[in-house]
């Protein structure tokens, strides 16, 4: 009923449920009421967050867009930093990467985890006793800007996780990416507009990132998918990278329902024909796919080269032909 007392009560059980509907909506693709709803429900909120302000909550859907951040954005250093990827080129470079695991590791049949590599914005997000602290861009991989304020325009980034036990503190790497049809649109209304269009979603996507005015981004179709567990204090995460992402989609996170583990590297050859194949007829952009050591005690026993871990390699597909004007 839409004549609710003005309680506390009410205006958290309203901010549950309208961040249930989102969750439901942005991030597993299953909506559990019509929009119009959700919007009834929405405007039913603000009417006591008008009125009693000192009752809203952190992760209000009201809280998403606020102020330009004053001074531009600042540069933090990663807790963990975001390295680079070394490239496999084609077969046999990937038969040497799982060759070499397997010496290093003794172990005779690695197990993988694979992933489409999505091409978009790597960006990192902490959470303290599961509210989002801090949103930061990849940057040179050991600092990134803080574009916290644009971050919290994402409908698929959780403002808090959802759980009632999060660990104390949590960072989750992902992909900020712009779907195709977003960005079609996005060019249309550009056009329209007598506005230049962007070249690709990526661009699309980094240049939305870069607005200092939150309101701009938060017009723009980004979504967030979420592709590692960086740092985690209080919390001992699985010995499985795919199962630190199962367990990331149930804290309200989006990952790619691509996402694989297969034996060997012929499991993982496998994986790439499947993509190849597919790759046309995805809604996201994709330049390749992301192979990790699904072990995460073989990953830390690998450890890295330089800047670029001895335990993951992306293979990029053959560049798609521009389209011609
Ligand atoms: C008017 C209106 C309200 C909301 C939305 C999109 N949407 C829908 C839901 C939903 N159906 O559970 C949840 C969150 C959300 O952001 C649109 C497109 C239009």
């Amino acid at each position: 009923s839409d004549h609710q007392a003005f309680t506390l009560e009410n205006l958290k059980a309203l901010t549950n449920q309208l961040n249930d509907y989102s969750y439901a909506y942005h991030v597993k693709d299953e909506p559990l009421v019509p929009d119009a709803e959700y919007d009834r429900c929405y405007r039913e909120l603000q009417k006591i967050e008008v009125k009693h302000p000192e009752w809203i909550q952190p992760d209000s859907p009201t809280q998403r867009v606020g102020e330009k951040p004053d001074n531009g954005f600042s540069s933090v250093l990663h807790t963990v930093p975001m390295l680079s990827l070394d490239n496999a080129f084609d077969n046999d470079s990937m038969v040497d990467f799982d060759e070499r695991i397997q010496k290093l590791s003794g172990k005779a049949s690695i197990t993988y985890c694979c992933e489409p590599k999505l091409d978009g914005l790597a960006i990192s997000l902490r959470y303290e006793d599961g509210h989002l602290v801090r949103g930061l861009t990849r940057g040179d991989g050991l600092t990134g800007e803080d574009i916290t304020s644009n971050i919290k325009t994402i409908y698929s980034v959780p403002l808090k996780l959802r759980t009632e036990t999060p660990p104390p503190v949590l960072e989750v790497r992902g992909e900020i990416y712009m779907p195709k049809a977003g960005f079609e649109k996005l060019n249309q209304i550009a056009a329209e507009k007598g506005e230049k269009a962007f070249v690709n979603p990526r661009n699309a996507a980094a240049g939305s990132l870069r607005q200092l005015d939150p309101k701009v981004t938060a017009a723009r179709p980004l979504v967030l998918c979420a592709y590692s567990i960086g740092y985690a204090e209080g919390w001992s995460q699985p010995d499985s990278h795919y199962d630190g992402l199962l367990q990331l989609s149930e804290w309200g996170f989006k990952v790619n329902d691509l996402m694989s583990r297969v034996e060997g590297v012929q499991g993982c050859l496998d994986y790439f024909a499947q993509l190849s194949e597919q790759r046309d007829g995805l809604s996201y952009d994709i330049d390749g796919i992301v192979y990790k050591v699904d072990s995460i005690a073989q990953q830390k026993q690998l450890g890295f080269v330089a800047r670029a871990p001895r335990w993951a390699i992306a293979r990029k597909f053959p560049a798609q032909e521009e389209v011609t004007q």
